[in-house]
């Protein structure tokens, strides 16, 4: 076997070792005789360091021109499409995730650059009129400095770039702190943004665990923006963290996502769409629909052809064109299934297909999992209320659209939902009433595009959304300008004060 390729934390334009000089192996969770890379196991000391580069970079990145900063975010856009197919496939390698679905990230980041570099033309503030003669008005908004942003390993190279890319094009720099399971996305994004000619310092990477990286950086008083796509137990304490600095902190937390199906639904798109919403990307996705609402009417045939599909994917190393559902990331994401599988039976709820881990022949070095399905499943089990992130679907029963929608609303998140039906009021309905950050219209939980705001309600988040130009709020400040030309002190203002 060839010699794993070294990685070094990226320090002020300079690859560098950790401090420690401890580094840590990034294995292929398909197969884990295979490793991806080394990666530097950083501490504090390295966290430091990042800090202060990104600190003296920000003080020449501000003032760089935004119209040229988002030159060099294009041009990164066009070197990220000539390498597509080797970084999506380096992805699979390290993340698990089929190559056609890992395509589709790189593809999100290609996405994500070219629209944030129009935004270095736009970065639109406002002009209102004065109340006064001979004054004029304007808000602009301005970069707010140093970012930290943590990153998670289920979409290694789309997150990280709706993080950096807006940072960078209103004028902050970043220090990144990728998931350790899946660092070389990142990598793999950044030298692309270096080769564009993103100056030294402004981009920074620092790899390590959570405890060890992630949580002096969000501590650091230099940081002054925090960016967070996790669990949400990590996500609440970067919050009280980020509270006791008066940081701003964007939070994106996970889902549990319904996918609700009435009477008159064309049911070979509803199994087409939730297979994909389901068992798409192992189920690991934030919007994974984990919840299928079905009216009583059709839930019988519904279950039945679900599962005739379910148990023909076919499940294996993404790198395999052929295969349709890769392995969990890691053995811990691999028991927290099991475990669900089991409080699902033990809360009573009717294993439909699967539940079992593969172990033999080809997945015996991989942490690879049946797609599963779950009916007669009640709206206040676990199963039914817990993200579970994995290949899990939960199928509950209902009567009416009213019922359907308050099963939906009735969970701690509230990320994406969706509704099949050919009935337009019903669809009207439940655009209105679905209470979450993301609707969908006779399609999966899943597929968002970048240049809509992306995130969710209740425990999804804290009110912020990725995408859209609303991302610009996490990573600008909002400077109003007062500008008066009458050259002499103007009455009403006194006045009026
Ligand atoms: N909303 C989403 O898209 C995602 C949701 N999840 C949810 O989270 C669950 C667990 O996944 P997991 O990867 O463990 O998620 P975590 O929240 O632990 O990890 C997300 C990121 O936070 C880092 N991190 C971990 N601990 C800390 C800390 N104390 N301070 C600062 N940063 C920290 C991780 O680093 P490191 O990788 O080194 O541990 C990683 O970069 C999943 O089962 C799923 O429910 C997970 C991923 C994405
Ligand atoms: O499929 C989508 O809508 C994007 C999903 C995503 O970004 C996530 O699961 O974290």
């Amino acid at each position: 076997m060839s010699t794993p390729p070294v990685y070094q934390n990226l320090i002020g334009g300079k690859f560098v070792d950790s401090a420690s000089g401890r580094t840590f192996e990034n294995r292929n969770p398909a197969d884990t005789r295979e490793i991806i890379g080394i990666f530097q196991d950083s501490d504090e000391r390295d966290v430091q360091a990042a800090v202060e580069a990104a600190k003296r970079a920000y003080r020449y990145w501000r003032l760089v021109p935004a119209p040229k900063r988002g030159e060099i975010l294009f041009k990164a856009a066009q070197l990220l499409v000539e390498r597509k197919e080797q970084y999506a496939r380096d992805m699979t390698r390290e993340m698990g995730k089929v190559l056609k679905e890992t395509r589709g990230d790189v593809q999100e980041a290609i996405d994500m650059c070219f629209f944030m570099a129009g935004e270095g033309r736009r970065l639109y503030g406002q002009t209102t009129p004065s109340e006064m003669p001979n004054k004029f008005q304007m808000s602009v908004r301005q970069p707010v400095g140093v970012c930290g942003l943590i990153t998670p390993w289920n979409f290694p190279m789309a997150i990280p770039s709706w993080k950096i890319l807006p940072a960078l094009i209103v004028g902050n720099t970043v220090v990144i702190k990728p998931a350790s399971d899946t660092p070389l996305s990142v990598y793999n994004l950044v030298q692309c943004l270096l080769d564009a000619g993103i100056p030294d310092g402004v981009i920074n990477i620092v790899t390590g665990s959570g405890s060890r990286v992630g949580e002096p950086l969000i501590r650091h008083p230099d940081v002054q923006v925090i960016s967070f796509t996790g669990s949400t137990e990590i996500g609440s304490k970067v919050a009280r963290v980020g509270a006791e600095g008066m940081k701003h902190v964007s939070l994106e937390m996970g889902g549990k996502n319904p996918m609700i199906v009435m009477d008159d639904a064309n049911l070979d798109l509803v199994v087409d769409g939730a297979i994909w919403g389901a068992f798409g990307t192992t189920g690991q996705r934030c919007t994974a629909t984990s919840r299928l609402i079905a009216h009583r009417a059709i839930v019988g045939e519904l279950t039945e052809r679900l599962a005739d599909r379910a148990e023909r994917l076919k499940i294996g190393n993404g790198l395999d064109e052929t295969v349709e559902m890769g392995p969990s990331i890691n053995q811990s994401q691999l028991e927290t299934v099991q475990r669900y599988v089991e409080i699902g039976a033990s809360e009573g709820a009717r294993l439909v297909v699967g539940g079992r881990t593969l172990r033999d022949g080809d997945y015996a070095y991989g942490f690879f999992h049946q797609p599963t399905i779950f009916a007669d499943v009640q709206r206040h089990m676990r199963i039914a209320q817990e993200e579970i992130f994995g290949p899990v679907l939960s199928i509950i029963t209902v009567d009416s659209l009213e019922e359907a929608i308050d099963v939906a609303n009735d969970v701690p998140y509230g990320l994406s939902s969706a509704i099949y039906t050919r009935d337009v009021n019903a669809a009207f309905r439940a655009m209105r009433d679905l209470y979450t950050g993301i609707v969908y219209v006779n399609a999966p939980t899943i597929g968002a595009e970048i240049h809509l705001p992306f995130g969710g309600t209740k425990g999804t988040g804290n009110g912020h959304r990725e995408g859209g130009i609303q991302v610009l709020d996490v990573f600008s400040e909002w400077k109003s300008i007062y500008v008066d030309f009458s050259g002499t002190l103007q009455r009403a203002q006194i006045d009026n004060y």
